[in-house]
């Protein structure tokens, strides 16, 4: 079991946006190891009454949270709280980023900016934007050469239960993501750094649409080869995909990258997996979407990546199968008989940085 807390060198003041699983979490995590955490949630509801009973009505309900955390809302939190911050957490689903960073951005001191640190796991439906694009065309480049992202095999519910676990974490500033680690790094959480921000958060939202097809798999009662062939080509998809972006190829060798493919490929806990489960099982998408209570982010992903596909002289058949699953009505079964009857292929290939690289380094105003 992991050893007791160790205290941060500096005890921060963290605002954490999202009361969901992955911010409640979070918040624990921080507070539990000194920090002192404001935790943003638009309920009033969720608001009372975790600051009355330290536990959240809504997400792991179970749990009793330190008295150290704080619950703020329904408003956005005023200028004077979020400047007094040094640490900003974003732990929202992707499409709220955009709305949550604008309203954010006119109580910034762009000469005293706090470490921006996100969680989130897709892509925007629309633009195709990864975060780091949305935090660029919100707060400025400024902000987004300094974002530093979090992701790896991790879920909220066994973070509270102290499981030991392990992430990435990517800035193109390595100064913040080593300052990022410093403030999650515990006995129980290790943080490994890097200076890949664009393959850490894609292999976050992509490795979502390859565990719906996992759990597709699963659902149609198919075994064992069947999901070690769906994560092995998954990641040679993901990797493709991210070598388009200007990502390194080694991230998808990662805890953001196989690590979390694994994991959520290969468990229940997973609400993405679960997700392709119950369609393969034949339930129908909506009625699984408005049942889940929490926000399964490949399914949206899904849909921005086929955007980005579209746009990209690139083969990711899986991802198409998933859409096609999702948002045309395919049958599953036929489409995953349609996948093993595509033609045979060399089994590994990287394209070359593409448009979408040269597209984000322009806006971040970096060297082409
Ligand atoms: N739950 C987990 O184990 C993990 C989740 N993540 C990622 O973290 C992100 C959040 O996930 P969860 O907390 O699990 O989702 P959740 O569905 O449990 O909670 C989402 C929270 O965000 C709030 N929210 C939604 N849209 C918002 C907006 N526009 N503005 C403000 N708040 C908004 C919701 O009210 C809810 O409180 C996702 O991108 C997910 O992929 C990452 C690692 C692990
Ligand atoms: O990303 C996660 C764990 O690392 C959570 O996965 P789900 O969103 O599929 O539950």
């Amino acid at each position: 079991m992991p050893e007791s807390r160790s205290s941060p060198e500096h005890r921060a003041r963290v605002l954490v946006f999202g009361a969901g699983n992955f911010g409640s979490c979070l918040a624990d995590h921080l507070g539990d190891s000194a920090h002192d955490v404001f935790m943003w949630s638009r309920s009033a509801r969720l608001v009372e009454h975790f600051n009355s009973h330290h536990r959240n009505p809504d997400f792991l309900k179970d749990h009793v949270f330190p008295e150290c955390v704080k619950a703020v809302g329904p408003e956005f939190p005023p200028a004077e709280l979020i400047r007094s911050m040094d640490v900003l957490l974003f732990a929202i689903p992707t499409q709220g980023v955009r709305e949550t960073l604008t309203a954010l951005k006119p109580t910034l001191n762009l000469q005293n900016l706090p470490l921006f640190i996100f969680v989130n796991k897709g892509i925007e439906i629309g633009t195709h934007a990864l975060t780091l694009d949305i935090i660029a065309d919100t707060c400025g480049p400024e902000v987004a050469k300094v974002a530093t992202f979090l992701s790896g095999p991790s879920f909220a519910k066994e973070i509270v239960r102290r499981q030991p676990t392990s992430v990435s974490v990517a800035s193109l500033s390595p100064e913040h993501a080593e300052k990022a680690s410093s403030v999650f790094h515990q006995p129980w959480f290790r943080c490994y750094t890097g200076d890949d921000p664009i393959g850490v958060e894609l292999a976050g939202a992509l490795k979502n649409v390859y565990a719906i097809a996992s759990g597709i798999a699963d659902g149609l009662s198919f075994e064992n080869n069947t999901r070690a062939m769906l994560i092995t080509r998954g990641l040679a998809e993901m990797t493709r995909i991210g070598t388009a972006y200007g990502a390194s190829p080694l991230t998808f060798l990662s805890l953001a990258g196989v690590g979390d493919l694994f994991l959520t490929c290969s468990s229940s806990t997973s609400r993405n997996y679960t997700v392709g489960y119950r369609l393969g099982k034949g339930e129908q998408l909506k009625d699984i979407v408005d049942s889940l209570g929490s926000v399964a982010e490949g399914v949206s992903t899904a849909k921005g990546l086929k955007e980005v596909l579209d746009d990209l002289d690139l083969s990711a058949p899986i991802a198409i199968a998933v859409y096609e699953v999702l948002y045309e009505d395919k049958d599953v079964a036929s489409r995953a008989k349609d996948l093993m009857s595509l033609p045979a292929v060399q089994e590994l290939d990287l394209p070359c940085a593409g448009k979408p690289a040269r597209r984000l380094m322009k806006k971040l105003g970096m060297p082409l």
